[in-house]
């Protein structure tokens, strides 16, 4: 049973003598120190994460979230909403980047629609667990009422732990949902108290006068919002998104039961923001895969004080960063785990 405020328990503890361990027997196998860059800082930080000095990943699972969002009745999305439930077919028949990604990997991936605005119960191999028909236009009125956030934070908690019962070891999240760039942006402007114009881009392809159009509608939707806000969770009850609290929600349970996460682009990472200023202790459980070409993430990486992995110019979602990084992960552990040392190879050490 979810008792009230369960997201500000804490989170595991990170074990500083493994960190301390995999670092040595870094600084032991036969290259200079510090020479496989971040692959290296990854292996120890997963070590921490572990408790040991030679972490593994076994069984990665991908949760994909999906909402719908109000706020594109005002045009700010390239694509109809009708896209939201057409991708999440995608995913589950396999054709999307992430199921492609995915699939070739090992890793599990589940799609969970937290609420759009077309029935999509046909789609049987979906957890549908709506919580309203997407969210309300937030230009205009509350996204959601608390109680619907409580319910869309309740759902990711809720994953999360079928994730780990089923012996997950490395949670990556992904969302889907069309307008969700507009959301992210609104709640981080909120969430850093930032200019919400300096934080909004393309998404998927808004570009000239709409772009400027967009800004418009967002400016003035964070000015509605923000004299009704007081605390992170009013903020995503204004103007965040199902999915985004339901990442949120599962980034701070995969922290309390010590799964590893790793977030992806930029609405992943507004998700990750939410999760981090409802419990500061989520932080050091995440990983950060890429770094989106979406105007407006680097600002949520430097509040996050992350540095994601790669850089490829992607601004996909899904997902779909966070599985083509993982293949990054997972060469850190191969190297870290079975290179020889300087005395194994016989190589002489530095002078
Ligand atoms: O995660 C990112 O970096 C990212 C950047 C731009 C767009 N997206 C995806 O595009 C959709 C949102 O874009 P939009 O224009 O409809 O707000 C949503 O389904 C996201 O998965 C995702
Ligand atoms: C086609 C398409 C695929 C996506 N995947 C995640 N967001 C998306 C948005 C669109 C428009």
């Amino acid at each position: 049973m979810t008792h009230k405020n369960w997201w500000l328990d804490a989170t595991a503890p990170l074990s500083a003598s493994a960190r301390g361990n995999a670092q040595a027997h870094q600084d032991q196998l036969t290259k200079p120190q510090g020479s496989l860059g971040r692959l290296e800082s990854i292996a120890i930080e997963l070590a921490a994460m572990q408790n040991t000095s030679k972490p593994q990943i076994k069984q990665p699972h991908m949760l994909v979230f999906a909402g719908d969002h109000g706020v594109v009745t005002q045009g700010v999305s390239a694509f109809p909403q009708s896209v939201t439930i057409a991708m999440l077919a995608n995913f589950v028949n396999g054709g999307a980047a992430v199921a492609t990604s995915c699939k070739q990997q090992g890793i599990q991936l589940s799609v969970i629609n937290c609420g759009t605005a077309a029935n999509c119960e046909h789609l049987t191999q979906i957890t549908h667990k709506p919580i309203m028909a997407g969210t309300h236009d937030f230009s205009e009125q509350a996204a959601m009422s608390n109680e619907q956030a409580l319910a869309a934070l309740s759902l990711g908690k809720e994953q999360a732990e079928r994730a780990h019962q089923q012996g997950c070891d490395f949670l990556m999240l992904g969302e889907m949902g069309i307008g969700n760039t507009s959301a992210a942006s609104c709640l981080s402007a909120l969430l850093l108290e930032q200019d919400v114009s300096d934080l909004t881009g393309p998404g998927t392809g808004v570009e000239g006068a709409a772009l400027t159009r967009k800004k418009e509608i967002l400016t003035a939707s964070v000015a509605r919002a923000k004299l009704l806000v007081k605390n992170p969770l009013d903020a995503l009850a204004q103007v965040g998104g199902l999915e985004i609290a339901a990442i949120a929600a599962a980034y701070i349970r995969a922290s309390q039961l010590g799964m590893p996460c790793f977030v992806d682009g930029f609405i992943t990472t507004a998700a990750a923001l939410l999760a981090v200023k409802l419990n500061p202790g989520v932080r050091q459980w995440l990983l950060f895969a890429h770094h989106s070409a979406e105007c407006g993430h680097s600002a949520l990486l430097s509040a996050l004080d992350a540095e994601p992995l790669l850089q490829l110019g992607m601004r996909l979602g899904e997902g779909s960063g966070a599985a083509v990084a993982y293949a990054t992960v997972q060469q850190a552990l191969t190297i870290h785990n079975n290179m020889a040392t300087f005395a194994q190879a016989a190589v002489e050490n530095k002078a």
